[in-house]
């Protein structure tokens, strides 16, 4: 039987998804209420690894503790041992020939429907799961899994249309020249992180809206809210083994993936440690795989907020309120270093520790609180080690400083000052609610923008405020390699898919910009194809006559 043939079709228009108030009395608030209710009375559940559609239970269990109230659990997952780690691979394999058969109009038609799903019939529960398992409140809950989550699903079908229509543009007489984007040969390992819903589902989907199939590690402490990712992906069409689902021990699950030689390239998001680690280890095993490895990996931040003299401060200030300490600083773009002017400081400093003192801190689903947990025992203990280390340093606290890990993972929001622009607190990330303060001397405006420029490893995010036009443009240019996202007088976090392309350089990543087109280049194997039309009489060439 013929299937239907396109030459050319138009996806939908593609618009971000619109954000949801939730405020008092809001349908939305009024359903999201009862998708906690619910979870909350259901819990906890049971995650098994999905192998080519199948559910494996392996027996080996762990636990996704919820990190607001840690004695208990939002659900224990079976970890992948060996063999489910092997039948994933040799599944995803298998699966390849039959997703890249499938029309592209297809393709696209699953990832347009699951990301319906993800802002319909879903919205409530994937919000509820990342709530609960992952300590975000209901704002920070709708940006992620509501809104990012099917932005980057439907951007991603229009990216994708844009990337295959890109063909050679001449054609020399008697033939026809096309590109044709074929998958990578081999399958894609994706590894993301806890701290986005969205980019859980992004980093399989990515490649696989383009032909490949995937192997995907969730991060612990997100297993349950990326499982309902996992599901949508199935009941939205995606077939068996194109996308396995794969919890487990980390390290020992990425080294097996990463040592197989059909092993085609890394989707990772997570720490710059962690995704060192695994380029050493790809390096050392290049020798056994087919083909060279493509590695994709967005890390850690260490962003900035500069101050100019001319900048209108209060703006400034609620920009760093926002931007240090929504969702309890664990965003890579999270704002930690600010750079402030001694002729503003008085004012700026009055203004901040106001706001910030209003920041209410508990259970991320209590509507009044703006700051939740931070994700588990090792993050606690490490931000809180932050704080002493600045103190030990000279660091003086202005306020917060302290956390209550007796019931959850509760870090109150601190603001240090530092004497010492090269302090631990000004050059390691954190991730976590933990904001340190430079004052700059006026006259030394140069050198600070220098100092921005080289005292941390990282380059993802940062933003300048200033009223003046000439010190914004100025600014830009001495921090161009600073930030591979940068904002003028607009907090450093916060990019929205199809509109901020995201990603940043140096020790920040390989900054292919997820949430644009140049992320599918990466997932793809371009096959140049010239076609003739017309044979050849002779194979002698005019030049050869005589
Ligand atoms: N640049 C970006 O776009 C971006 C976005 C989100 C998060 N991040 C970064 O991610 C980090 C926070 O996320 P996280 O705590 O989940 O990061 P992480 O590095 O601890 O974990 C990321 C992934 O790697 C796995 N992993 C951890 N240790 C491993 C090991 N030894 N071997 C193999 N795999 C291992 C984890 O299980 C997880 O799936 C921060 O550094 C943050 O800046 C960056
Ligand atoms: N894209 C998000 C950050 C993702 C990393 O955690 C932002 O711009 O705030």
């Amino acid at each position: 039987m013929a299937s239907a043939q396109f030459a050319s079709f138009k996806v939908p228009e593609i618009v971000n998804e619109p954000m949801r108030s939730y405020a008092p009395g809001s349908p939305e608030r009024k359903a999201l209420q009862e998708a906690l209710a619910q979870m909350e009375k259901e819990l906890p559940f049971e995650v098994p690894c999905i192998v080519n559609g199948k559910e494996v239970r392996t027996g080996k269990l762990a636990k996704q503790p919820m990190p607001w109230d840690h004695a208990n659990h939002l659900c224990t997952y079976h970890e992948a041992d060996q063999a489910t780690v092997a039948s994933a691979i040799e599944g995803a394999l298998a699966a390849k020939a039959e997703w890249e058969a499938l029309p592209w109009n297809d393709r696209a038609a699953i990832f347009l429907k699951a990301a319906d799903l993800v802002s319909g019939k879903y919205r409530y529960k994937l919000m509820a799961a990342t709530i609960l398992g992952q300590g975000k409140n209901t704002w920070q809950a709708e940006i992620d899994a509501a809104a990012e989550l099917s932005d980057f699903l439907r951007f991603g079908v229009q990216y994708v249309e844009e990337l295959y229509s890109i063909q050679p543009p001449k054609n020399s007489s008697g033939s026809w020249n096309r590109v044709e984007y074929r998958p990578l040969e081999g399958f894609v390992f994706a590894v993301s992180p806890f701290n986005f819903t969205a980019i859980g589902g992004n980093l399989p989907g990515a490649p696989a809206l383009v032909a490949n199939t995937i192997v995907w590690k969730p991060s612990p402490a997100a297993t349950y809210s990326n499982y309902i990712v996992y599901k949508i992906f199935e009941e939205a069409g995606i077939p068996p083994g194109v996308i396995q689902f794969i919890p487990g021990p980390p390290a020992e699950v990425v080294a097996q993936v990463i040592a197989h030689p059909e092993f085609a390239a890394l989707h990772f998001t997570g720490s710059t440690f962690v995704f060192k680690k695994l380029w050493k280890d790809i390096a050392a095993n290049l020798d056994n795989y087919k083909s060279y490895p493509r590695i994709v990996g967005e890390t850690g931040g260490k962003n900035f907020h500069l101050i100019h003299p001319s900048a209108e401060v209060k703006n400034a200030v609620l920009q760093t309120v926002r931007g240090a300490f929504e969702y309890q600083g664990q965003k890579c773009s999270a704002l930690s270093r600010l750079y402030v002017p001694s002729s503003a400081w008085n004012g700026f400093k009055e203004q901040l520790l106001t706001e910030v003192a209003k920041l209410k801190v508990g259970p991320p689903q209590d509507w009044t609180n703006f700051i939740g947990p931070v994700i588990g025992r090792p993050a606690y203990d490490k931000i809180i080690g932050y704080i002493k280390k600045a103190k030990d340093a000279g660091g003086e606290v202005l306020i917060g400083g302290s956390g209550d890990d007796s019931k959850g993972y509760f870090v109150q929001p601190t603001v240090i000052l530092t004497k010492d622009p090269k302090s631990v607190t000004m050059v390691e990330e954190i991730f976590g609610p933990v904001l340190t303060v430079y004052v700059y001397d006026d006259k030394d405006y140069e050198k600070t923008l220098e100092l921005i420029d080289t005292s941390t490893a990282y380059g993802l995010t940062g933003s300048i405020f200033a009223s003046d036009r000439k010190a914004l443009i100025h600014a830009s240019a001495k921090l161009r390699n600073a930030a591979g996202n940068v904002y003028y007088n607009e907090k450093c976090t916060g990019a929205v898919v199809g509109q901020q392309p995201f990603g940043g350089a140096r020790a920040s990543g390989t900054n292919d910009k997820a949430g644009s087109i140049s992320i599918y280049y990466r997932f793809v194997s371009a096959r140049s194809i010239k076609e003739n039309f017309v044979g050849l009489e002779d194979f002698s060439y005019p030049s050869n006559l005589v």
